[in-house]
C-alpha cells in the first residue's frame, strides 16, 4: 500500500438472502483522486457504499483508511475514521437551516458533540460561534452562502445536494463518498456540480463517486471501477474502461433486458 493510499478495500462481499450483492470487491483510492464506481442498475454500487460507510455489515473484506485498519460496523465510527458521504435520496434535516445542517456535520469533530448541542453546555456555546462561522464558510465554498439561514427544505434540489456536500466537508473527511450527486439535476446544475467537485479535488480532497451520468464520470474521474452483478469487471482510466469489451457488454446487456 503506497503511503498516499487513502482507501484500500480488499475482498468485500455482502449477501442478502439469495442475492450475492457484492462478491470479492476491492478498490484502492490514492490521495487527491476522484474515483468513479459505475455499473448497470442493481450492480451493487450502493451496497458497496453502504458497506464501506458502516450502514451494512460486510460478510467479509478488509478495510483501511489513511493507512489504518477500520471496521465499517457503525456509521458514527466510520465518520470518525474519516469517511463522509452523501445519499442518493437527499438526507437533510428539512426544518433546520442550511447553516444548522452543516453544523451537525461539524459536530463529529468537536468535543461537546450533539448532546452538548442539545444541552447547550458552556463548552458547546464556546465552540458554537466557531462552528457557525465555519458552516457559513463552507456554504460559501459550495456556492449557497446566501441561503445559510433558509430552512433546508426551501432550497432547490440542486442546492440541497450542494448543502449535503457542505455537510460532508464539515467533518473534515479523508474521503468523501458521493452517491449519485447529479441525480435529478438539470444541465446547468450539472455544470456547476462538476466545477464544485473539481474544486474540492484541487483543494486536496479525495472523492469516491457513484454516478449514472457517464459524461460526468468520464470528465471528472481519474480512475473508474465497474461492477456488474456484484463483481468488479473492469478498473482503469475512463478511456480504458469505456473501450473494455466486458463493460460494453454489461451495459448493452442491461439495455436489452
Ligand atoms: N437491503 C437489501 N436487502 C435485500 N437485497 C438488497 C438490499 N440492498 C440491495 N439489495 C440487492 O443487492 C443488489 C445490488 O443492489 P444495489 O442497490 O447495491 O445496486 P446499485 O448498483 O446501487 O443499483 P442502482 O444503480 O439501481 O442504484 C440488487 O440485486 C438489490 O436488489
Amino acid at each position: 500500500m503506497s503511503k498516499n493510499t487513502i482507501l484500500k478495500v480488499v475482498g468485500a462481499s455482502k449477501r442478502f438472502g439469495g442475492v450475492q450483492a457484492l462478491s470479492d470487491v476491492g478498490i484502492t483510492i490514492e490521495q487527491g483522486q476522484v474515483v468513479g464506481l459505475i455499473g448497470p442498475n442493481g450492480a451493487g454500487k450502493t451496497t458497496f457504499f453502504n458497506v464501506i460507510t458502516g450502514l451494512y455489515v460486510p460478510d467479509s473484506g478488509t478495510f483501511e483508511l489513511g493507512g489504518q485498519a477500520y471496521k465499517p460496523e457503525a456509521v458514527h465510527l466510520v465518520a470518525k475514521a474519516g469517511i463522509a458521504r452523501t445519499f442518493q435520496n437527499i438526507r437533510l434535516f428539512p426544518e433546520m437551516t442550511a447553516a444548522e445542517n452543516v453544523m451537525v456535520g461539524r459536530h463529529v469533530r468537536t468535543h461537546s458533540g450533539l448532546l452538548g448541542a442539545i444541552l447547550r453546555t458552556p463548552a458547546f456555546k464556546a465552540e458554537e460561534k466557531a462552528i457557525d462561522a465555519r458552516a457559513r464558510e463552507l456554504l460559501d465554498y459550495v456556492g449557497i452562502g446566501k441561503y445559510a439561514d433558509f430552512r433546508a427544505r426551501t432550497l432547490s434540489y440542486g442546492d440541497q445536494r450542494r448543502l449535503e456536500i457542505a455537510r460532508a466537508l464539515a467533518t473534515d473527511p479523508k474521503l468523501i463518498a458521493l452517491d449519485e450527486p447529479a441525480a435529478g439535476m438539470n444541465a446547468t446544475e450539472k455544470v456547476v456540480l462538476r466545477e464544485l467537485i473539481d474544486r474540492i479535488r484541487k483543494d486536496g480532497r479525495t472523492i469516491l463517486l457513484i454516478e449514472h451520468d457517464v459524461k460526468l464520470v468520464m470528465g471528472l474521474c481519474d480512475r473508474v471501477t465497474v461492477l456488474d452483478y456484484g463483481k468488479p469487471i473492469a478498473e482503469g482510466t475512463p478511456a480504458e474502461v469505456q473501450r473494455n469489451p466486458k463493460v460494453i457488454e454489461a451495459y448493452l446487456g442491461a439495455q436489452t433486458h
